[in-house]
């Protein structure tokens, strides 16, 4: 009787053994399998280490990024480094205290970084102060230190500048008749990089732009003057924030600055669209510079340091003429597309005073530095627009394309910055996209270490349910 009792005993301790173990099976195959799965889909992509993720023509225009790339690494990018160095190229007239046209000024800044270095007035090159007659600040001496050139031969040459004058354009909004608003900014002792420019003033300004003035086309937008306008905003906007981030202030009390691959992913390169603009932009301006080759190559670049003017019209040469360019890339965008049909003189009218809003929202950037760099910049690409859209030389040569110094300032430094920037990203893009890209699949790691701990629980259980039918 006992004995039979403990048969039968033994027997469901045998029954539960194998319940609970079938149970696990089918738990520990579902955990094998998931787990399976999931380092499966966390494996590190072995792509093509060539494969490229922009290929082909870039949209709207007449190139293609792989030539782009090319070009900007062995022609572009070198020339411009240089020739933004030269006095002519580095120092830019502006006016650097506006009334905000449309809100009241709400200087936000953050960091000393914001305020800009002005020049006292004995750096800037002497022939372009001549129209002026007021004095300049030079209370911000202080600024000057580490100058990294020397003073500008002011031996002058007091030949009178030619095609140096104040024309209209009407793309933008500046003033640039001389005044005592006006002022000499040396842009080589202040980089356009990250300023602690954050918050609702920096979004008011992005949020004007975009909302007011150049509102992002729907897929099924036809209109192509409105997708030009918004891309060459948008392309800016890329290049302010690689900028950003690539000078970055990484540890405040160390004063520590680098690089902030997470802003540069999160803000431009995981944005295909924003990427694909800024390549856009980049070849918008490439074309109103060789447009203007003529021109450009003709002016005078003139400070009163001949060496150094001779440099920077050779090296204009160089970039204006080179075989390179010209072969690979002859016309990097298609102006003459734009702008037919009945509406187009009325839209042109209409897109003209959207971008000289944008032009007159820079008086509205809390930040100087910011403002200085979005004057620039802003002022670079109306001259852009100015060549291809509004002086026809070639076709009209009662016409004749003439700019002002300062304009030709803004186009070749606002080239540079586009040139950089299209540099960075095509270097560092795809290690940053790599590392965030991983970053991104953590969540799936913790889901693999909670397959584990299912695995160990699981493990544990089966060996607690023998002991217990032992
Ligand atoms: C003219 C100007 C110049 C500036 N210069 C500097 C500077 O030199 N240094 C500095 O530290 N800060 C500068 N700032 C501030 C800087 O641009 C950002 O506004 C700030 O860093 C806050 O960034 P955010 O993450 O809020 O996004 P923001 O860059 O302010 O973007 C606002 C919104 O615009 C949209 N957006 C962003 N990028 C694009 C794009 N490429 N195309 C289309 N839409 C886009 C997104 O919806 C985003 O949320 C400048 C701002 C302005 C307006």
């Amino acid at each position: 009787m006992v004995e039979a009792k403990i048969k039968e005993k033994n027997r469901s301790k045998k029954r539960r053994g194998w319940i609970v173990g079938a149970v696990i099976a089918v738990l520990v195959a579902i955990a094998v399998t998931s787990r399976h799965s999931l380092i499966k889909n966390h494996k590190p992509c072995h792509c093509n280490e060539d494969s490229r993720k922009y290929t082909g023509i870039v949209e709207d225009c007449c190139c293609d990024y792989e030539t782009v790339d090319s070009l900007n690494g062995e022609v572009l990018h070198p020339l411009l480094q240089e020739l933004v160095t030269t006095p002519f190229f580095r120092y830019f007239k502006v006016k650097l205290w506006c009334d905000c046209p449309f809100w009241p000024d709400d200087g936000m800044c953050r960091l000393r970084d914001c305020s800009v270095c002005e020049c006292p007035e004995n750096e800037f090159p002497e022939p372009f102060k001549k129209p002026m007659s007021l004095g300049l600040p030079s209370d911000d001496l202080v600024c000057q230190e580490g100058k990294p050139q020397a003073t500008v031969d002011r031996t002058l040459d007091r030949k009178a500048f030619r095609g140096w004058m104040v024309i209209d354009n009407p793309w933008t909004n500046d003033d640039e008749t001389d005044n005592g608003d006006m002022t000499y900014v040396n842009l080589q002792l202040n980089p356009e990089r990250y300023t602690g420019y954050v918050g609702p003033s920096a979004r008011r300004i992005w949020d004007a732009i975009y909302s007011e003035n150049c509102p992002k086309y729907s897929s099924g937008e036809i209109c192509q003057e409105k997708k030009v306008l918004y891309k060459l905003i948008s392309g800016l906007h890329s290049s302010i924030s690689i900028h950003i981030a690539a000078d970055y202030l990484l540890d405040e009390t160390a004063n520590l600055w680098g690089e902030n691959l997470e802003l540069m992913y999160d803000r431009v390169l995981r944005y295909p669209d924003r990427v694909r603009n800024l390549y856009f932009t980049f070849l918008f301006v490439i074309r109103a510079v060789t447009k203007a080759a003529d021109y450009l190559d003709q002016a005078e670049y003139d400070t009163g340091n001949h060496v150094e003017d001779l440099k920077a019209q050779s090296l204009m040469q160089k970039l204006l003429l080179n075989p390179k360019l010209q072969a690979a890339c002859p016309l990097p965008f298609d102006e003459a597309k734009l702008w037919h049909g009945q509406s187009g003189p009325e839209l042109k009218q209409q897109i003209q005073k959207q971008f000289r809003n944008i032009s007159a929202l820079m008086d509205c950037v809390g930040c100087e530095k910011c403002r200085l760099w979005g004057k620039l910049q802003v002022l670079g690409l109306g001259t852009a627009l100015k060549i291809l859209f509004s002086v026809d030389g070639q076709n009209q040569p009662d016409q004749p394309l003439q700019l002002q110094r300062n304009e030709v300032i803004a186009l070749v430094n606002l080239l540079n910055r586009l040139s950089e920037s299209v540099k960075l990203v095509h270097e560092m893009g795809p290690t940053i996209e790599k590392i965030m890209g991983e970053r991104l699949s953590e969540p799936l790691s913790e889901e693999i270490s909670r397959g584990q701990r299912i695995w160990e629980s699981l493990v544990g259980l089966w060996y607690l349910s023998n002991l217990c039918c032992v």
